[in-house]
């Protein structure tokens, strides 16, 4: 594994004038999961070793663009956990401070979670497959109750008594519990003028993108975030970007492989 050491350390690159802070969301490497074409949610599953090498990638891509993060944020999931370790490490800036919370967890699956999304869409058909999946209000049947348990019992999760792991979401929900992390946390860190890393997931992800550029119920649906794939915002004084939907530092990749998501189930 390379990494940039003392004596190769890239520029910061300047920001756009208008600029206060730079806002960098990298969802996490390929999953096992991702792999095997399985709804994920809350479970925990490793980096495949394609997806290190995405995490690493985006990490290399950061170092190029000189967009140096001063602080990480994090899920609680080892897959965006690990990311950002292996990331971080590849941009020579594993020293900078981490922060992990729930609220930048996937969506809570509920009961299609380690489905196959092709025999899911099957079974549902097309239209309540996309609206689970994809739509603001769509909310897959509760997680079973021993496996809700299970992860109700995670340690990780004490902080969130007394209303605990929920039994499922919609994006909706993903929005609530996203939204006060970044008016709290990523809004106040944006205004010093910091360049923030935000390393998550593909629906925490569609949340924040959908608040930061105000989306509307239809274009959240359309959104679609691929694996390791940084996506800068600069951000203005009143903190909206200076480009709507932000830019992918390889654009082609990017939109190459966000149809690659959007398709999933359907091959
Ligand atoms: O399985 C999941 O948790 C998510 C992200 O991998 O899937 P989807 O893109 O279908 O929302």
């Amino acid at each position: 594994m390379t990494g940039h050491t003392t004596g190769t350390v890239p520029p910061t690159a300047p920001r756009p004038e208008a600029a206060v802070g730079t806002l960098v969301l990298v969802r996490h490497g390929q999953s096992t999961t991702n792999a095997e074409g399985r709804f994920t949610g809350w479970t925990d599953a490793p980096l495949t070793a394609h997806g290190e090498r995405e995490a690493l990638d985006a990490g290399r891509q950061l170092a190029e663009h000189g967009l140096l993060p001063e602080a990480v944020h994090t899920s609680l999931l080892v897959r965006s956990v690990h990311s950002a370790e292996l990331l971080l490490r590849e941009a020579g800036r594993s020293w900078i401070p981490v922060h992990r919370t729930w609220r930048l967890n996937e969506r809570q699956y509920g009961a299609l979670t380690g489905r196959r999304k092709s025999r899911v869409r099957e079974e549902a058909g097309p239209a309540r497959y996309r609206a689970w999946r994809r739509s603001l209000g769509g909310v897959p049947d509760p997680m079973p109750e021993e496996q809700l348990a299970r992860l109700r019992a995670d340690p990780r999760y004490t902080g969130l008594r007394p209303t605990g792991v929920p039994a499922a979401e919609s994006l909706a929900g993903v929005i609530a519990r996203v939204t006060p992390y970044w008016a709290d946390v990523l809004a106040a860190r944006l205004r010093t003028g910091s360049t923030v890393l935000v390393v998550a997931h593909g629906n925490s992800l569609r949340a924040l993108a959908a608040v930061l550029d105000g989306l509307s119920g239809p274009e959240t649906e359309e959104l679609n975030i691929p694996t390791g794939a940084p996506l800068r915002y600069d951000v203005d004084a009143a903190l909206r970007p200076l480009v709507r939907g932000g830019r992918y530092l390889n654009p082609e990749r990017a939109r190459a492989a966000a149809a690659s998501v959007a398709a999933e189930g359907a091959a």
